[in-house]
């Protein structure tokens, strides 16, 4: 049995808790998987990376519109493919090879579990150790969730885990899920060459966007990509050149490859929770109050395994509020969820924060949006642009801003201003007029999406 004074199960986020406030303290890291977590390996850093590819090849592909004649000669998978991991497994490798050599903590790489309130096992090459704590973390995040038609069926599939690290594209592909993952994915995979095929269950894509943007960005994606929308999935067979997923009242679809993205659930099952008597709501998360504090003193939990939002973002913000609670206990700082962001880089990319439209009539406003095409200004002219689009949504007696969304290229970027002038208060017209916007740069669409709000006077 070995005692620290603080246990972190889970290298994502939770590394980040070891500040120097733990400078003189005794930390146990317990990591499982791979060395950093999500973010780092399978997530949010990859996936750009490989997105940033896929957007140069769709910028060559459409280069002929502005007068400039160039072809993509050639996709060269296995250069983009190492050329990302070449970058990050050795940020992971050197990540673990701090915590395990590092001052002041010490790392176990094996399965956590809870065998009472402060104690732990942890599964390590074959033995068990026994660890206790003062203060114990759960930063365990989260996994795919694979229906079980599909997990039944014995077909082979991929997942965001394995896609990325394939040795040759394939032909075709087929992706089961009509969310973040899938969308980004398709993206990706057609860019470079892959007829992709999306079959998900709802009627539209990105179903938690503002409804004006997902039936937008729908239309768009059965532009590019094979849609298959109100897809019930009732099973997958293995054919000659790769996969068939069967649906309910509708012919087979096929692909070369499989790619599973119906979304994620916290890394919560399997850690001995009730052992410890801690909570967990029941889609699984754990339960925690603002200051990341779970049902049972000393015991904290922060990300994927507890969050509303599975978000790197907010997984960070997560951290460095539990890190400062950890260490100041009569000093607690609290989770500020007001105005979480989110964008989706797929093509065209999608990012919004606030409420919805829909979000914002049913909380009682009164509501007033403007839609403004990039279209109708300078910088969209430049870009021939003709489906993007910036939407903001305010409160048309307050003047309050509410909510935006936005659905066309650098949509990530534009969203930001929006999400400081929710965070620090400001009134839509405060928004639009106190400030300067540079002309003719592309934030004019948020200026002009303000300015184009219909307020009571
Ligand atoms: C493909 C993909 C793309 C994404 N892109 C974005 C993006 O662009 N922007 C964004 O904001 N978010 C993105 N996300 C979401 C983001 O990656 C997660 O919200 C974030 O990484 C969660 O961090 P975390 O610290 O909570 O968990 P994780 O980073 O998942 O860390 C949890 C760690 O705990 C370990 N662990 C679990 N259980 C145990 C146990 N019992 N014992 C020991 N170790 C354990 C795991 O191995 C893992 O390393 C993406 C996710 C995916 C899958
Ligand atoms: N850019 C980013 O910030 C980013 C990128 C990737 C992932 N993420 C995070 O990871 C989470 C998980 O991503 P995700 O795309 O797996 O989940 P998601 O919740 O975004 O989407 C899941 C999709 O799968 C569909 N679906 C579920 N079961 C199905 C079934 N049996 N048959 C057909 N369709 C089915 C749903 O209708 C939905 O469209 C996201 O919610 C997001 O928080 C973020």
């Amino acid at each position: 049995m070995t005692h620290f004074d603080l246990a972190i199960i889970g290298t994502g986020s939770g590394n980040s808790l070891v500040t120097p406030d733990f400078d003189d303290k005794r930390v146990a890291v317990i990591e499982e998987g791979i060395f950093g977590g999500t973010c780092l390996n399978v997530g949010c850093i990859p996936t750009k990376m490989f997105v940033y590819a896929a957007d140069v090849a769709d910028q060559v592909r459409g280069a002929e519109r502005y007068g400039v004649d160039a072809h993509v000669d050639g996709v060269r998978w296995r250069d983009i493919r190492d050329r990302v991991f070449g970058r990050i497994d050795p940020i992971a490798a050197g990540g673990k090879d701090y915590r395990v050599n590092g001052p002041n903590t010490t790392a176990y790489l094996g399965h956590a579990r809870f065998v009472g309130p402060k104690a732990l096992e942890v599964d390590v090459d074959g033995r068990t150790e026994h660890v206790t704590a003062d203060q114990i973390v759960i930063a365990t995040g989260a996994h795919p969730v694979i229906p079980d038609v599909i997990a039944e069926s014995g077909v082979a599939f991929h997942t965001s885990d394995t896609i990325m690290r394939i040795d040759e594209l394939p032909a075709s592909m087929v992706i089961v899920g009509g969310g973040f993952i899938a969308a980004e994915f398709a993206h990706v995979f057609s860019a470079l060459g892959v007829k992709v095929k999306i079959v998900t269950r709802g009627p539209g894509l990105l179903r938690a966007e503002d409804d004006e943007i997902s039936a937008a960005f729908t239309q768009i994606a059965a532009q590019q990509w094979e849609v298959h929308l109100d897809a019930v999935v009732t099973g997958a067979e293995a054919t000659g050149s790769g996969v068939a997923v069967q649906l309910h009242g509708a012919d087979p679809v096929e692909g070369e490859l499989l790619l599973v993205a119906t979304g994620r659930q916290p890394n919560t099952a399997r850690l001995g929770l009730e052992s410890a008597g801690v909570e967990r709501h029941s889609d699984g998360r754990v339960q925690v109050d603002a200051h990341g504090r779970t049902s049972v003193d000393g015991v904290w939990s922060l990300g994927d395994a507890s969050s509303d939002y599975q978000l790197k973002h907010v997984a960070n913000h997560e951290a460095r509020v539990v890190a400062h609670n950890l260490a100041h206990p009569d000093d607690l700082h609290s989770f500020d969820h007001r105005f979480v962001p989110a964008a989706v880089f797929t093509h065209p990319q999608i990012a919004s924060v606030g409420l919805t439209e829909k979000q914002a009539r049913a909380a009682g406003h009164d509501v007033t949006v403007k839609v403004q095409k990039f279209g109708d200004t300078a910088y969209g002219w430049a870009m021939e642009d003709t489906t993007s689009i910036f939407k903001v949504v305010a409160d048309r007696r307050s003047r309050q801003l509410l909510g935006a969304s936005v659905m066309g290229p650098e949509a990530s970027m534009l969203i930001q201003p929006v999400v400081q002038a929710l965070s620090f208060g400001l009134s839509a017209p405060e928004m639009a007029r106190g400030q300067y916007w540079i002309h003719p740069a592309l934030t004019e669409v948020i200026e002009n999406a303000l300015l184009g709000l219909d307020f009571e006077d």
